[in-house]
């Protein structure tokens, strides 16, 4: 719990360091001065309730999670696209009234902090929260009895007040939008210390801009992930989502505005078609569960291969899910190293998500695989038996 925040502060100051040495000391240790600033946090509480707000307009589609351990199923309002739509055109006015959006790249130290705080606070009131909540509503991990380990991996699974979703509203909207904005704020300092943003820049944006607009479009599909039917909501998934998030995910901008990387038509070609290459496979494989978790009949699903489980749910065993037993981590792998090769090959630092990413999906996989071997049993080793690799064909 304080190595991550003190991660995330290392790579914020080495970012923007000359020698940008993922591994080499920081620059200097941050006195309490660089790290609080009243201003950002009236920004980030005015992102906060920004966010809020937009999560509570009404919304297009209101969707059914999966079903509970008490049989009932819960609510969830899909307008995160539109809240993306909207925070772009209330930027875009502010942009053209004069606001100087390209500021907030001198403010990430603070910005950070002040995310990191309101991370530990919130999770100490989720905590709380989960001591009055009713068994049925706790979360299969989380619930040790030890306060510390509790408090990191969150007691409750969907803590709500009335129907607003606490771990469905931060999984998508303040640290996922907020990375866009950053991202944009970088490329706007960029054409203000260097006339225009460099193709290395326009591409990180791009490719950045098109994982998160999609994570926002198919905002449905996130009710099927681990993250909503599985983990419960604590310091993880608060600080992943609010802190982690915007300001470590945005690393290759930040690194990319303090070192620019000369990158050629052709090069950057190569790198769009291995991008578009990992989204295709990672649209696709979350596509497919999705879809087949909604409604095993749909057309567009119906003629695969499945096992049967004794709980009556099936295992698609044909498609991308009959491919690996993780297709969509492959992609999203894929695109992770298309996000940093525009950042050359001169330094570790942009390839750190790459790295933290394999670590996350191994260790996610390892755990999901224990899950759906107690859940599914035998029809689960039936699977592994029939497609024997984990992520990556013929290699793991
Ligand atoms: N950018 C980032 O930082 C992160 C991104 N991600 C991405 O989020 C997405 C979701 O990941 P995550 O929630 O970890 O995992 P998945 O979406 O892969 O969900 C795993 C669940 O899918 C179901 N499942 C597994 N195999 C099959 C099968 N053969 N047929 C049908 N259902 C199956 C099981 O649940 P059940 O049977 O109960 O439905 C299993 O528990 C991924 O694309 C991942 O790459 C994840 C973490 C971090
Ligand atoms: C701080 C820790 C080291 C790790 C925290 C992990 C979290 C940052 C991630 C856990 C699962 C996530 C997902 C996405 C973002 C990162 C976190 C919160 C996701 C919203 C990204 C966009 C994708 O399209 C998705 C499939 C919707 C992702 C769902 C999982």
């Amino acid at each position: 719990m304080l190595l991550l925040p003190a991660t995330m502060v290392h790579l914020l100051l080495v970012a923007r360091s000359g020698p940008a040495r993922l591994l080499g000391p920081p620059p200097y240790l941050p006195g309490l001065e660089a790290l609080w600033s009243p201003r950002a946090l009236l920004l980030w509480l005015t992102w906060l309730g920004l966010q809020a707000a937009l999560y509570l307009l009404p919304a297009r589609k209101v969707a059914e999670g999966q079903e509970l351990k008490d049989k009932s199923t819960l609510r969830y309002p899909i307008n995160g696209f539109q809240a993306l739509v909207l925070t772009a055109l209330l930027v875009s006015l502010g942009v053209s009234a004069g606001l100087p959006v390209g500021e907030l790249a001198e403010m990430l130290l603070p910005l950070a902090f002040v995310a990191t705080l309101t991370a530990f606070i919130f999770s100490l009131l989720l905590y709380l929260k989960a001591l009055l909540a009713p068994t049925s509503t706790l979360a299969p991990g989380g619930n040790s009895g030890n306060p510390i380990y509790d408090f990191f991996l969150g007691r409750e699974l969907n803590p709500r007040i009335r129907s607003f979703d606490f771990k469905y509203f931060c999984e998508l909207r303040p640290g996922l939008i907020g990375w866009v904005l950053i991202n944009l704020a970088l490329l706007m300092k960029e054409a203000e210390l260097r006339g225009s943003p460099s193709l290395a820049m326009w591409l990180v944006n791009g490719f950045q801009l098109l994982y998160v607009g999609d994570a926002l479009w198919q905002e449905e599909a996130v009710l099927t992930t681990m993250d909503i039917t599985h983990d419960g909501f604590g310091f993880m998934l608060a600080f992943g989502d609010l802190a982690w998030v915007p300001f470590t995910y945005s690393l290759q901008a930040q690194f990319l505005l303090y070192h620019p990387q000369p990158l050629g038509l052709p090069m950057a070609s190569v790198i769009c078609l291995i991008n578009a290459f990992g989204f295709y496979i990672f649209r696709g494989a979350n596509s497919q569960k999705n879809t087949f978790r909604k409604n095993p009949s749909d057309p567009r699903v119906a003629d695969l291969e499945t096992i049967p489980t004794a709980t009556g749910r099936q295992l698609l065993v044909s498609g991308w899910w009959g491919m690996v037993r993780h297709p969509n981590y492959l992609g999203d792998l894929i695109m992770a190293l298309a996000w940093s090769l525009p950042c050359g090959m001169s330094h570790l630092l942009p390839y750190f998500y790459l790295l933290y990413f394999t670590a996350l999906l191994v260790h996610r996989e390892g755990r999901d695989e224990r899950q759906c071997l107690q859940k599914y049993g035998l029809a689960w080793r039936e699977y592994c038996r029939r497609v024997p690799y984990r992520i990556v064909p013929y290699i793991y």
